[in-house]
């Protein structure tokens, strides 16, 4: 078996052989940052209390009202896995039929776990004729369609996740990617437990992250979200994490960071990767979200957070802050929960007053 140094050189050897350097995203300007609103996905498939379709559409279609332009709008997994994704289908199968409710251009992403997953989607699109991007003739844009795959960065956690390797996991991949091109859909990457895993603890390594988020890409992944599900990450091992994606040569806009809130260090471990040049980061409206491996992890960062102190720093995020805290305080309370945003909370109070 190939050391895991020589594993990562050898794909970050492919990655540069492919000539593949940069996401065919519109490149971000230095104090642009894209949000990926994750609420509706990562922040429901967690809550037990079934949540009706009309719900999830509203809070969809309330997200896209705020300028959030990527959305995870659900997950095509085995209902008995995550019982609360049980009604993506009949999500995507709207949300394919009906105009973005909003004049800017929006992604609607789905989750999938395995090449079932995906031709699950590709169904829909196909009985539906629809395209997974519009061909830009429209006045006004349609919703494209994109999807996430997820590999995780210990054994023991995608074990528990998806039943199977990381090695096993990345084999999967290929096909689901394979399918992804000929369709034309958008593919993003996750890396789970980079920064610390619920069986393995927070020493995860970062060489290991680096080749499971080359090979993704390597694979033909347009950007990689390095996810801390379990919210260990602190400052300096974020910086860490950083250092050594960037010496594997992989290009800082090709990465997404995803950090949930669990430990309160999701606001500084933001910071520290918009010094090294991040501008793509996942959160979830209210902070919703949990993770049923990870005992008294919370949701991921909340996007009124995010937003706060994003714009204190003097980025755009497009997204506007009061709208975003009127969705928060709505979400909660329908789902009978706290709202775990601190500038949510704030934001929304003044409005009330
Ligand atoms: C990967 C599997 C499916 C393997 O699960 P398995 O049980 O090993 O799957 P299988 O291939 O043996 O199939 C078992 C049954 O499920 C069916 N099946 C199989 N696939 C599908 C599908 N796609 N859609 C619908 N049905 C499916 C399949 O047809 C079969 O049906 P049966 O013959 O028993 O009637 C399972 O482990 C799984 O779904 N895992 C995903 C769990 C999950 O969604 N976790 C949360 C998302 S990841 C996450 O939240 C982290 C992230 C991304 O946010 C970032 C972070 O913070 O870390």
């Amino acid at each position: 078996m190939a050391c895991p140094r020589r594993r990562l050189f050898s794909a970050l050897s492919a990655l540069r052989a492919s000539g593949r350097r940069f996401s065919t995203e519109a490149r971000l300007t230095a104090d642009h940052v894209r949000i990926v609103e994750v609420g509706a996905r990562d922040g429901l498939q967690n809550e037990k209390k079934s949540i009706s379709l009309e719900t999830k559409i509203q809070l969809i279609e309330k997200l896209a009202r705020t300028g959030v332009t990527t959305i995870e709008a659900g997950s095509f997994v085995p209902a008995k896995w995550v019982p609360q994704m049980a009604s993506t289908a009949e999500i995507c199968e709207y949300l394919l039929q009906s105009p973005p409710p909003c004049q800017h251009a929006i992604a609607y992403n789905y989750l999938v776990p395995n090449i079932k997953g995906l031709e699950g989607l590709v169904k829909i699109m196909d009985r539906l004729g629809a395209a997974a991007e519009t061909d830009g003739s429209e006045t006004k844009p349609a919703a494209r369609t994109e999807i996430s795959l997820f590999a995780a960065a210990t054994e023991s956690f995608s074990k528990a996740n998806t039943n199977c390797t990381v090695q096993e996991s990345l084999e999967r991949i290929k096909p689901i990617v394979a399918l992804a091109k000929e369709k034309k859909i958008r593919v993003r990457g996750y890396v789970s437990v980079a920064l610390g895993c619920p069986y393995e603890g927070p020493d995860v390594s970062p060489s290991k992250v680096a080749e499971i988020t080359a090979t993704l890409l390597e694979m033909g992944a347009d950007e990689v979200s390095v996810a801390d599900t379990t919210g260990m990450g602190t400052a300096p091992r974020t910086q860490k994490l950083l250092q050594t994606l960037k010496a594997a040569g992989i290009a800082s806009s090709d990465l997404a960071l995803h950090f949930h809130d669990t430990y309160g260090q999701a606001l500084v471990n933001t910071v520290v990767a918009l010094e090294h040049g991040i501008r793509i980061f996942d959160s979830s409206v209210g902070g919703l979200g949990g993770c049923p491996y990870s005992k008294g992890a919370t949701g991921n960062i909340s996007t009124e957070d995010l937003v706060h102190t994003l714009h204190s720093l003097g980025m755009h995020t497009g997204v506007n802050l009061e709208e975003m805290s009127r969705i928060g305080a709505w979400i909660s309370s329908e789902l009978g929960r706290h709202n775990d945003s601190r500038a949510g909370k704030a934001t929304f109070a003044r409005l009330s007053e």
